[in-house]
C-alpha cells in the first residue's frame, strides 16, 4: 500500500499494522457496506477479530488481553477505520473500557472484569455525555446517592457508543453538591441491571455499524465496590479518557482517510476522459499529491502524540491538535475523493460517499473541533 510508510516504526509496530490491516479487511471490510444499509451489529466480526487479540488491544496480556503500546494501539484503529469507520468506533470505545480498568481499577475490579471484555465476551461503553452535557462536561446532572452498601444512580446518558449493546459499563455521576469541584465519581455498572434503560439507538448520518445509543439510568444500584478510585474523583479519570481517545480519534478519521485517497487514486488510474486516464491529467494528479500530502503529515503527528502518551509524557495539547488537524483534513480529503470520482463518487456504487459520512463526525465526537482549540489555547497561553 503506497499510501503508508513503515518509517521510524520498530519491527514490532510494523507486524501490529499489517496484522490488523489483514484481519481488517479480510474480516471487517467485505461486509461494511452491506452493515452501512442494514445498520447490522457485527456479531460473527466482533468474535473474529476478539479471537486474534484485537478486542483487548490495551488490556495486559496476564488478563487475556493483547498488551499493546498505545502507538501500535492507534495503527490498528487506523487499518479498521480504513475498513469501516463505524467498526473502529465501536473497536475503540470498546477498547477504551479495557484502558480506563486498567489505570484507575483496583486488582479485583481488573480481575473481575478485564478479561471478559478481552474476550469480547462483554462490550464496554462510557456513559458520560447527557442530554445538556456534551461540550460541557462539568453540566452533568446525573446523580448517584449513597444507600447502604451500594450507590442508587439516576439520569440521562446521550451519544452512547455501544450503549444498547453493552454488557460492561462506566458511569460518571456526580456524588457532591452542585458547585463543589471534586463533585463526580466514576462508577462500573451492569447494563443488565433493571436500572439501565436503552431509550432510542440513534438514526445517524453516518457509521451506522456503530450503535448510539440514548440510556436512562433509573435507580440504578451499583455496589459500593464499584467505584472506580475515590469518591468525588472521577472528572479527571473522564478528561483523561477523552485525552487519550483523541488520540485514537485522530487514527481513525487517518483510516477513513486513508481508504478515501486510495479508493481515489485507484479510480484516477481506471476512469478514462480526453484520451487517457485522469490521472495523467495534472489538476487530478496534484489533487491526489495534497491528499497524500495530508493524510501523512497527519498520521506522523498522531503516532508522535501517542509516543508523548506512551513515555507519560504530558499529552492533552499534542491530543488535541492531532484529533483537530486530523478530523479536519480527513473531511477535506474525503470531500476531495468524492470529486475526483466525479458523479459516481455521489453514488453507493461507489465507497467515497460512505466514506464522506462516516468521517463526518470525527470533528464531533471525542470532543468538538473548538473544544480542541480551547484545550491548546489554554495550553499555549499558560506556558
Ligand atoms: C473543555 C474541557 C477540557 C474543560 O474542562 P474543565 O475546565 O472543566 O476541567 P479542568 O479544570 O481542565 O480539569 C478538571 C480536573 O481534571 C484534571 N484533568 C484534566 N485533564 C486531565 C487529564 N488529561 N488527565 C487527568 N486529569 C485531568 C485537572 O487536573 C483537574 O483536576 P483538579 O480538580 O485540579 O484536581 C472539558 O469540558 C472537555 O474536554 N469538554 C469536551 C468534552 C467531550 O469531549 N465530550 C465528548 C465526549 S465523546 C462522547 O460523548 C461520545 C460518547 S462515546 O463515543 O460513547
Amino acid at each position: 500500500m503506497s499510501s503508508v510508510s513503515n518509517a521510524f516504526l520498530s519491527e514490532q509496530e510494523v507486524m501490529i499494522r499489517e496484522s490488523a490491516r489483514r484481519v481488517a479487511q479480510e474480516v471487517v471490510a467485505v461486509t461494511a457496506a452491506q452493515r452501512d444499509q442494514s445498520s447490522e451489529w457485527p456479531h460473527a466480526e466482533i468474535q473474529s477479530v476478539a479471537e486474534l487479540g484485537f478486542m483487548g488491544m490495551l488490556a495486559p496480556q496476564s488478563y487475556g488481553g493483547a498488551g499493546l503500546s498505545f502507538v501500535e494501539y492507534c495503527l490498528a484503529i487506523e487499518e479498521f477505520a480504513a475498513a469501516d469507520g463505524g467498526f473502529a468506533t465501536m473497536m475503540h470505545v470498546h477498547n477504551s473500557s479495557a484502558h480506563v480498568l486498567c489505570n484507575f481499577g483496583t486488582e479485583e475490579q481488573k480481575a473481575q472484569h478485564l478479561p471478559g471484555l478481552a474476550s469480547a465476551k462483554n462490550i464496554g461503553a462510557f456513559l458520560l455525555s447527557e442530554p445538556h452535557a456534551g461540550s460541557d462536561t462539568a453540566a452533568i446532572r446525573t446523580s448517584a446517592k449513597r444507600d447502604g452498601d451500594h450507590y442508587v444512580i439516576n439520569g440521562s446518558k446521550q451519544w452512547i457508543s455501544n450503549g444498547s449493546e453493552a454488557g460492561f459499563a462506566f458511569v460518571v455521576a456526580a456524588t457532591g453538591e452542585p458547585g463543589s469541584r471534586n463533585r463526580f465519581s466514576l462508577f462500573i455498572a451492569d447494563p443488565k441491571d433493571p436500572g439501565y434503560q436503552v431509550l432510542r439507538i440513534e438514526n445517524k448520518l453516518g457509521q451506522h455499524t456503530a450503535h448510539t445509543a440514548q440510556i436512562q439510568l433509573d435507580n440504578l444500584r451499583v455496589p459500593a465496590g464499584n467505584l472506580v478510585g475515590e469518591e468525588g474523583r472521577g472528572y479527571g479519570k473522564a478528561l483523561s479518557l477523552l485525552s487519550d481517545g483523541r488520540i485514537a480519534i485522530a487514527a481513525l478519521a487517518i483510516g477513513v482517510a486513508r481508504a478515501a485517497l486510495e479508493a481515489a487514486i485507484r479510480y484516477a488510474k481506471d476512469r478514462e476522459a480526453y484520451g487517457k486516464p485522469i490521472s495523467a491529467l495534472q489538476a487530478v494528479s496534484f489533487d491526489l499529491a495534497d491528499m497524500a500530502m495530508q493524510v501523512e503529515v497527519a498520521r506522523q503527528y498522531m503516532i508522535y502524540a501517542a509516543r508523548r502518551r506512551d513515555a507519560g509524557l504530558p499529552s492533552d495539547k499534542e491530543a488535541s491538535i492531532a484529533k483537530l488537524y486530523a478530523s479536519e483534513m480527513a473531511e477535506k480529503v474525503c470531500s476531495a475523493a468524492i470529486q475526483v470520482h466525479g458523479g459516481y463518487g455521489y453514488v453507493s456504487d461507489f465507497p467515497v460517499e460512505r466514506y464522506y459520512r462516516d468521517v463526518r463526525v470525527t470533528k464531533i465526537y471525542e470532543g468538538t473541533s473548538h473544544i480542541q482549540k480551547l484545550i491548546i489555547a489554554r495550553q499555549i497561553l499558560a506556558e
